[in-house]
């Protein structure tokens, strides 16, 4: 196959990866991940600090080779076709790199000098619609260094934006950002979403996910916990049940047999979840937990003393905080 001509197939995922694992020494930073970026998603990759996100994405954009699986970007093999694939991938991975004492408009024309495929005659054209696209006409002659961070980090965008892209892939495009800089990024991000563009973003913040995506992964010391749309993920919390009991031992043997696991709680209380489905989560859920009256009948139908009870649904918060497993940074 002609690496150099995309083969853009029709209803092919925009990023998919395989059994994707990226080892330093024997520590695995990304291990057996199986990834499914539908085109046209606003896709929240969402791991705490350490997770794996960046070495994914450099693996994704062929900057780094992978230990074992394999990755496709827009239908085709990384890093075998990068060179057909990566034109059409906008990235903002590092924070950018600019000339300070160099105006926006002088940046971008060097960054698109670089580019072999972008022809010097519409340069001009080019570097004023990515500058308008994200909201910097009025500071194009400005010198960088008079810029805030947010209106770099939106320069950054343009850059990845010079040419035409079907996929941008953004690492924590609002790290370091004060609130406004946030916004003004989150908003824009928003924007290119709108205009079809498939967005990949990593985060480790949970309400930035919640805010512009509409797809999430959860990512944990390299290895997948779920994905799916935001409402599978939603639809995958689960409901944790409280009982109060003198029976302790006959209550949690009717839990389980309704399928829930048994939690580990304190006297004369026993706590049910129904079961944690796969590790791709969301895209297999479990069957559905009983209804808590139907629970309370089959506790009293069994001859459990029940003094207490209480069904309480997990938030998506608690659910990512019980994914990720540690003290998940949902602020943001
Ligand atoms: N070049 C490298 N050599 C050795 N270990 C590495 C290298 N790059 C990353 N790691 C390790 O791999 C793990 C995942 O790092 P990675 O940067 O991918 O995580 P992340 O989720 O992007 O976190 P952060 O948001 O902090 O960048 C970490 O334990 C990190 O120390």
């Amino acid at each position: 196959m002609d690496d150099s001509v995309v083969g853009d197939g029709e209803g092919a995922a925009a990023i998919r990866t395989h059994g994707l694992t990226k080892r330093f020494g024997a520590h695995a930073a990304v291990d057996d991940l199986s990834l499914t970026v539908p085109r046209g998603s606003v896709f929240g990759f969402l791991g705490p600090n350490g997770s794996g996100k960046t070495t994914t994405i450099r693996m994704l954009l062929g900057l780094v080779s992978p230990t074992a699986g394999q990755a496709e970007v827009l239908g085709l093999p990384m890093p075998r076709a990068a060179r057909g694939v990566l034109p059409r991938v906008g990235a903002l991975v590092e924070g950018p790199a600019f000339y300070p004492f160099l105006s926006g408009t002088a940046n971008l024309a060097r960054l698109d000098t670089a580019d072999p495929l972008a022809p010097a005659r519409t340069r001009r054209a080019r570097v004023g619609s990515a500058l308008e696209r994200v909201g910097l006409s009025h500071a194009a002659g400005k010198k960088v260094h008079a810029y805030s961070l947010g209106m770099k980090q939106r320069l950054g965008l343009a850059a990845a934006l010079l040419s035409p892209r079907s996929l941008l892939v953004l690492d924590e495009p609002t790290n370091g950002l004060d609130p406004q800089g946030t916004r003004e990024v989150r908003s824009l991000i928003r924007s290119l979403a709108d205009d079809g563009t498939t967005v990949f973003i990593s985060s480790h913040l949970l309400a930035e996910v919640e805010q512009i995506c509409s797809h999430a992964a959860v990512l944990r010391s390299g290895r997948l916990m779920a994905q799916g749309t935001l409402d599978e993920l939603r639809g995958a919390a689960r409901p944790r049940l409280e009982v109060l009991t003198p029976d302790t031992s006959e209550a949690a043997e009717v839990l389980r047999g309704l399928g829930l696991e048994i939690e580990p709680a304190g006297p004369g209380t026993v706590v049910g979840l129904p079961a944690a489905e796969a590790a791709d989560g969301a895209s297999s859920p479990a069957a559905a937990p009983a209804a808590p009256e139907a629970v309370v009948a089959a506790l009293v139908a069994a001859g459990v003393r029940v003094r207490g009870f209480r069904a309480e649904a997990t938030t998506l918060e608690e659910r990512f905080v019980e994914l990720t497993g540690e003290g998940f940074d949902v602020g943001g």
